[in-house]
């Protein structure tokens, strides 16, 4: 996995870069691509190692965006972010034509939570070369968190991880391109994230870079009982957790305090191994 060890330290942090319209603003249609720049110069002032760029809500609720609005939100996006900032991006699409277009404009790695399940998707993947993060979920957005049900939450989610593996390899995807992401609040209850984060080092054992997105979600709220904009500190917490259990990389929106608490993972993990 090149674009994980040459470019950014392990553990790394990932910033969430907002590309959707929040309800507030010009209505949906377009994304003011400086917003979104001033936003990711901040993190990267703050030590970020990845910028998240997505343009479709993946929330329980959320509608599908066409594809043509999809472009519109997060190319502006990528180009401000690829010209004027030296941080890899990776692009949160589950469509082909953004993949595609996201990889000429410069991104490093596609995020997709449909684990390119889309028609097309795993040719452009292929395509382009990119680190692919495949992430298990289950049922859709819209549906997901109706009443998720498992015999084995994370016997099922390593399943689902290790099949999707061997099928994008047979594909012809290099597995030294993929990351691993047990995919929190994806078909979940409280009960399996936790179950989930409790043993991610299964997860890390199966030696894919792991990708761990907590930050902020229902999970931290329903064990801190805070509203979504308190729940920073949870965050961190859950982050430290997934940091020192082995995952890769933290999506994080709260970036300054995370790069911190990556700075202490391995600032002990350094000074620990010098001691064998
Ligand atoms: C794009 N994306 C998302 S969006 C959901 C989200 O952040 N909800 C949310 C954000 C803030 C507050 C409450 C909920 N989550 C993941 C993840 O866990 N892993 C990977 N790889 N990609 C991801």
């Amino acid at each position: 996995m090149t674009i994980l060890s040459e470019k950014t330290p392990s553990p790394a942090v990932m910033g969430v870069i907002n590309a959707t319209p929040d309800s507030f603003s010009d209505g949906g249609r377009f994304i003011d691509p400086d917003n979104a720049l001033s936003q990711a110069r901040a993190m990267v002032e703050a030590g970020v190692d990845w910028v998240d760029v997505g343009g479709e809500s993946t929330r329980p609720g959320a509608k599908p965006v066409p594809l043509q609005e999809e472009l519109d939100r997060v190319c502006p996006v990528i180009e401000a972010i690829h010209r004027e900032l030296d941080v890899p991006i990776s692009l949160d699409t589950s469509a082909p034509e953004v993949m595609r277009e996201g990889a000429r404009l410069g991104i490093s790695m596609i995020n997709d939570v449909r684990s390119l399940e889309r028609e097309g998707a795993v040719a452009a993947a292929r395509d382009t070369g990119l680190a692919v993060c495949i992430m298990h979920r289950q049922g859709e957005p819209e549906t997901m968190q109706d009443r998720p049900e498992y015999s084995n939450v994370l016997e099922e989610v390593l399943g689902y991880l290790d099949r999707r593996a061997a099928e994008l390899q047979a594909a012809g995807i290099p597995g030294d391109r993929l990351l691993y992401d047990p995919g929190f609040g994806f078909g979940k209850t409280l009960e399996h994230n936790l179950v989930l984060l409790e043993n991610l080092e299964a997860i890390v054992a199966r030696g894919w870079p792991v990708l761990a997105g907590m930050s902020r979600k229902s999970m931290i709220g329903g064990v801190t009982g805070r509203p979504v904009e308190e729940r920073m500190p949870g965050s961190v917490a859950a982050a430290t957790m997934a940091m020192m259990k082995g995952a890769a990389i933290v999506r994080v929106h709260d970036v300054k305090e995370t790069v911190d608490a990556a700075r202490m993972v391995r600032a002990a993990r350094e000074q620990g191994s010098l001691r064998e």
